[in-house]
């Protein structure tokens, strides 16, 4: 699969997100995308995943089977968790247990009996994910994936996305806490003022930081604007901020465009 000078925007007069972006993605590979909030990381998988057509340029050669889970799942739907996967696996054309499955490899069992609308932002993430792994995907997309799973999830993602690249499927991850930044073989794109560029790392990670010239908060370009806090050699604080639910979007884009690194629990 490759991107073909392919430039992006939302709209006709709209500012360009992506411009002339050359990209391949092999077979295989595993890509952990980086890149500050609002670069363009979720409308570049987007664009790979085939949901949005590119404004200019041509994606061929996208593989069959792609599964794709967005960074925020739609939770607004009538259904259980188990109704909403029972009926993904019938438009898959994959068994039942298939969800079942991924359910107990993904610490997500007992969230099956739920309303959808009931879940935790964390426990709904498990869900889109469980969607985009019901048919073996040749291309999986995950927009950060690893935001509010637990522990256990957390150390199975990997393993998975390992056993999909080993059979020869594309993953794309986009990683704020750069969950990936270690894993094998893996490839880095930094998304930047339109532009991505392969083999950029990520700001170092905390414990590289004695090196770095720059105090990871706030990050020095490029920044991935990590969810998590890390464990620096410098000092820290967790400052507590509770909000409404309905106002965590707004408060938590401010903190994060203001350099601040943040974690939600509910
Ligand atoms: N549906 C949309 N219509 C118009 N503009 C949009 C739309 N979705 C995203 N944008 C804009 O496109 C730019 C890139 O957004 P995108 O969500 O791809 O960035 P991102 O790197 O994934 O950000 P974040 O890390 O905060 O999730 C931003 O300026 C955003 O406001």
């Amino acid at each position: 699969m490759r991107l073909s000078t392919v430039s992006f925007r939302y709209s006709r007069r709209g500012p360009w997100i992506l411009k002339d972006v050359e990209l391949t993605l092999p077979s295989g590979s595993v890509v952990e995308v980086t890149g500050r909030n609002g670069a363009g990381k979720s409308t570049l998988l987007r664009l790979l995943a085939g949901f949005v057509p590119p404004s200019r340029g041509t994606i061929p050669d996208r593989p069959a089977v792609v599964g794709y889970a967005p960074d925020v799942f739609p939770v607004g739907q009538p259904f259980t968790a188990a109704d909403y996967l029972a009926h993904m696996c019938r438009i898959r054309g994959v068994p039942p247990a298939s969800a079942a499955d991924l359910a107990v490899r993904l610490n997500a069992t007992h969230l099956l009996g739920q309303p959808l609308g009931d879940l935790s932002k964390g426990s709904a993430q498990k869900i889109g994910i469980i969607q985009s792994l019901l048919a073996p995907p040749d291309l999986l997309i995950l927009d950060e994936p690893f935001a509010g799973l637990d522990e256990q999830t957390r150390a199975e993602l990997p393993v998975i996305i390992g056993e999909i690249a080993a059979r020869g499927g594309a993953v794309v991850v986009s990683d704020h806490q750069n969950q990936l930044r270690d894993f094998p073989g893996a490839e880095h794109w930094l998304v930047a003022d339109g532009r991505v560029t392969v083999g950029a790392l990520p700001a170092p990670a905390p414990s590289d930081a004695r090196t770095s010239p720059s105090p990871p908060i706030p990050s020095a370009e490029p920044s991935p604007s990590s969810r998590d806090v890390p464990q620096g050699p410098s000092p820290r604080v967790v400052i507590e901020v509770i909000v409404d639910a309905d106002e965590a979007d707004e408060v938590e884009q401010k903190l994060r465009a203001g350099g601040y690194l943040t974690r939600r629990s509910s």
